[in-house]
C-alpha cells in the first residue's frame, strides 16, 4: 500500500436520506438508487451475497456520526455492500421508551446526537450478537473503559464472521504495568480480526452536520485501506489512508492529554500565546512518545495528518476535554461531577488517558521525558495548582 493513499472519490453524501423508505430488510433495486461514480474495485466480500456488511458497535455522539457516514455510503454504494447498516445501542429508557425504538422510529438518537437525522438504513439493535451476525467490517467506536465488556462478548466462539475486518474509532490507550497497547492491537489480539484504526479533528455533532473535515486512517494492509476508505470517505468527511496504525491511534489518544492542558490554560484566563505553547509543547511531546514506545510510527502522523496536528487543534479550541478543564480551573470540583454536569451522559477520555500513560511512564521511569503529560496527570489526580501547568516546562 502507497504509505499516503487517497480514497477514491465518492458522490456527495450530504444529501438527505430521511425520505427514503427504508424497511430493515431492504430491497430498492439497486437501478433506483443514486449510482456510485467509478468506485475503486474493493477487495471481494466472504459472504454468498459478494457485498460487504457493515455494523458499528457504539452510538455516543461519535458512534452515531459515524454511523450515519457508514449507512449513507452503505447505501449509495449498495452494489458492494449490504444496505443495512446495524448498529449497537446499549439499552437505556429514554421518555419511558426504548432507545432502540426511538431511533428507529425517528431516526433520531435524542440521546447523544440529538437533532441530526440519522438513515433509515442505519437500524439500533439491542444485542451484540445481533448486531455483528454476518458482519464483515466491523467498527469499534465505545468509550474506551467500556471495550473489554463488548470484546468479552464477540470473543465467544461463532459471533465474529472468521474473515471480518474491524476498525478502532476510539481515542485512548490500553495500559499494562510496563506495557502499552493501542486498542487496533489490542482487538485484533481480543477477536482476531485485522484492525485499522480512524482518527481525527472530529468532533462528532460537526461531523454529522456535514461541515467539512478530514480524517486519517491507518490500515495494515492495501485492501483494508481501500474498504475503510470506501465505508467512510465522502466529500464532507475526507480520508486519507496511511499505514502507521499505532500513529493514527496515539494521536487521538495523546491530544485528550494536551486539551486537559488547554482547558486548564482557558480556566486560568490565560491568553493565546500561553494556549499556543502548549499546544506546542504538547504536539511535540505527542510525537515522541510515540516513536520511543511504538517502533515504526511515523513523525509525519503527528505533523501532517488530521490525527495528529488538527485533531489537536480542534480538541484544544471545541472539544469536550478542554471544556471540562477549564471548568475544573475554575471550580476545583471533581472531573466526575463535572462530567456529569457539563457532558450530559457523554464520557470524558481524557482524564483516564491522563492516568493510563502517567501509569505507564512511571512504571518505565521515564515520566521527567514528558513534563506536560505529567503536569496534567498532577493537576487532575494529585491537587497540583492549575496554575503550576507552565512551571517548569
Ligand atoms: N464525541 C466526539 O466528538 C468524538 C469524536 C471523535 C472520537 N470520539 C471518541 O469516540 C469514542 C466513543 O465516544 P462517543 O462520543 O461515541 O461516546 P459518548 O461520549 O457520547 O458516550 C456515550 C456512549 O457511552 C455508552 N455507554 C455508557 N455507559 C456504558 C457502559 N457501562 N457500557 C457500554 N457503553 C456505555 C452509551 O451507550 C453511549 O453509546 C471515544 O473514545 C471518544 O473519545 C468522540
Ligand atoms: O470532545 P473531545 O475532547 O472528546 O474530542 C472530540 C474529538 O476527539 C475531536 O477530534
Amino acid at each position: 500500500m502507497s504509505a499516503q493513499s487517497t480514497a477514491p472519490s465518492t458522490p456527495d453524501v450530504t444529501k438527505d436520506f430521511s425520505d427514503l423508505e427504508i424497511s430493515s430488510t431492504v430491497t430498492t433495486p439497486a437501478a433506483t438508487r443514486p449510482s456510485s461514480p467509478i468506485p475503486a474495485a474493493l477487495p471481494p466480500s466472504p459472504l454468498a451475497s459478494g457485498k460487504h456488511k457493515i455494523c458499528v458497535i457504539g452510538s455516543g455522539s461519535w458512534g452515531s456520526a459515524l454511523a450515519k457516514i457508514a449507512a449513507e455510503n452503505a447505501w449509495k454504494r449498495n452494489d458492494e455492500f449490504h444496505s443495512e447498516v446495524r448498529m449497537w445501542v446499549r439499552e437505556k429508557i429514554v421518555n419511558g421508551k426504548p432507545l432502540t425504538h426511538i431511533i428507529n422510529r425517528t431516526h433520531l438518537n435524542s440521546r447523544y446526537l440529538p437533532d441530526i437525522k440519522l438513515p433509515k438504513n442505519l437500524v439500533a439493535t439491542p444485542h451484540l450478537k445481533d448486531v455483528v451476525k454476518d458482519a464483515t467490517l466491523i467498527v469499534f467506536v465505545v468509550p474506551h473503559q467500556f471495550l473489554h465488556t463488548v470484546l468479552g462478548e464477540l470473543r465467544k466462539p461463532g459471533v465474529l464472521h472468521p474473515q471480518a475486518r474491524a476498525i478502532s474509532a476510539i481515542k485512548g490507550v490500553e495500559v499494562n504495568g510496563t506495557d502499552i497497547e493501542t486498542f487496533a492491537s489490542l482487538i485484533e489480539g481480543k477477536v482476531g480480526t485485522p484492525c485499522s484504526a480512524l482518527s481525527g479533528a472530529n468532533i462528532a455533532l460537526e461531523v454529522a452536520m456535514g461541515q467539512f473535515c478530514e480524517t486519517t486512517i491507518g490500515c495494515p494492509s492495501h485492501e483494508d485501506s481501500l474498504l475503510w476508505s470506501a465505508v467512510f470517505h465522502a466529500p464532507t468527511f475526507r480520508v486519507n489512508a496511511v499505514e502507521d496504525v499505532n500513529g493514527v491511534s496515539l494521536g487521538g489518544a495523546l491530544k485528550n492529554i494536551v486539551a486537559l492542558a488547554a482547558g486548564f490554560v482557558d480556566g486560568l484566563g490565560l491568553g493565546g500565546n500561553t494556549k499556543a505553547a502548549i499546544l506546542r509543547i504538547g504536539l511535540s511531546e505527542m510525537t515522541e512518545f510515540c516513536l520511543e514506545f511504538f517502533e515504526g510510527s511515523q513523525r509525519e502522523t503527528f505533523s501532517n495528518e488530521s490525527a495528529g496536528i488538527a485533531d489537536l487543534i480542534t480538541t484544544c479550541y471545541g472539544g469536550r476535554n478542554r471544556k471540562c478543564a477549564e471548568e475544573f480551573a475554575k471550580t476545583g470540583q471533581p472531573f466526575d461531577v463535572i462530567e456529569k454536569k457539563l457532558l450530559n451522559g457523554q464520557k470524558l477520555q481524557g482524564t483516564a488517558t491522563a492516568e493510563e500513560v502517567h501509569n505507564f511512564l512511571r512504571a518505565r521511569k521515564r515520566t521527567h521525558a514528558y513534563p506536560l503529560f505529567e503536569k496534567v496527570y498532577q493537576i487532575s489526580y494529585e491537587g497540583l495548582p492549575p496554575k503550576a501547568l507552565v512551571q517548569g516546562l
